[in-house]
């Protein structure tokens, strides 16, 4: 069996599931999929090239969920069709309809990977990766909103339960509308245990109460980079504590990450990430941390 185990968002990162964009995103419709001017499909496998090399260069193994014409460009954003907790891996239910077919390639290399199944969220249920964010080993925190719906939070919390794990619910807003991408993960990026950035503003109000009843310390990115980047200066990975992936040329958030300790790696990612939706974070899906 392959080791497993993902209850915190910063500790080392040993093993994530990642897919290749050469092939599935090559005849991508920009309309189709919610891309934006920007999404150019060479240039995009270039720059996960280049994301690829440094995520292994930290240390972490790659699997490969795999290649295929299948057409399911988002299958890239590995973070969302998936979660892996200590006892398992979690096949979510999407709610982007374009995005349904993912948890079964998830489900196929976890077979693969030998990793067991915990559960999976059932329809009408929807959760997305994306909206899950590990307060600490017993605490997630859940953003409801266009992707992930009350039900599928309940299903998810009768899952965790058996762990001792408390599942959260957060209202997330609609901002640009139902067809774009807006996650909790969205708008905040843990970068240590006690340490994330966050896009104050659309941070709900009762899990910015919780982040700081937990001591955890707050970096506001700066607010004309969130607008710029379409949110993506804030989709940052750790590899470890206070190490750091981010997409290039928002230089503010940069150094804001700088001045909280942070080392930051960063690559260039404009027809990659900006144009779809989905940063360092989204491009993998934590297998084991430890
Ligand atoms: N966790 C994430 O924020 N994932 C980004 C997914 C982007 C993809 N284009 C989507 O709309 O689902």
């Amino acid at each position: 069996m392959t080791a497993f185990g993902s209850q915190s968002m910063a500790l080392p990162l040993k093993r994530v599931i990642m897919r290749l964009p050469d092939r599935v995103m090559a005849g991508a419709e920009p309309d189709i999929w919610h891309y934006g001017p920007q999404f150019n499909p060479q240039k995009a496998s270039q720059q996960h090239s280049v994301f690829a090399d440094l995520v292994a260069r930290s240390g972490a193994e790659i699997t490969w969920i795999r290649d295929g014409n299948d057409g399911l460009a988002d299958s890239i954003f590995t973070h969302d069709p998936s979660l892996v907790t200590n006892k398992g891996a979690i096949l979510l239910r999407m709610g982007k309809r374009l995005r349904e077919e993912e948890p079964e390639l998830h489900h196929e290399t976890y077979r693969q990977m030998d990793v067991p199944i915990l559960g999976r969220i059932e329809a009408p249920g929807t959760v997305e990766g994306g909206d899950c964010v590990w307060v600490d080993d017993k605490t997630l925190a859940v953003g409801r909103g266009v992707r992930t719906n009350q039900t599928g939070i309940e299903q998810l919390a009768a899952i965790l339960e058996p762990l001792g794990v408390t599942v959260l619910g957060f209202d997330l807003p609609l901002w640009h509308g139902e067809d774009a991408c807006l996650h909790l993960m969205s708008i905040i990026s843990p970068l240590a245990e006690k340490l994330a950035l966050v896009h104050m503003p659309l941070l709900p109000a009762a899990f910015y109460q919780l982040l700081k009843e937990r001591g955890i310390r707050l970096v506001a990115a700066p607010e004309d980079e969130f607008a710029a980047s379409n949110g993506l200066n804030l989709n940052v990975l750790p590899t470890s504590p206070y190490e750091i992936i981010a997409v290039a040329g928002f230089e503010g958030t940069k150094a804001a990450m700088e001045a909280a300790g942070c080392k930051v790696s960063t690559f260039e990612a404009d027809a990659l990430c900006i144009a779809c939706e989905g940063g360092p974070t989204c491009l993998t899906r934590p297998v084991w941390r430890q």
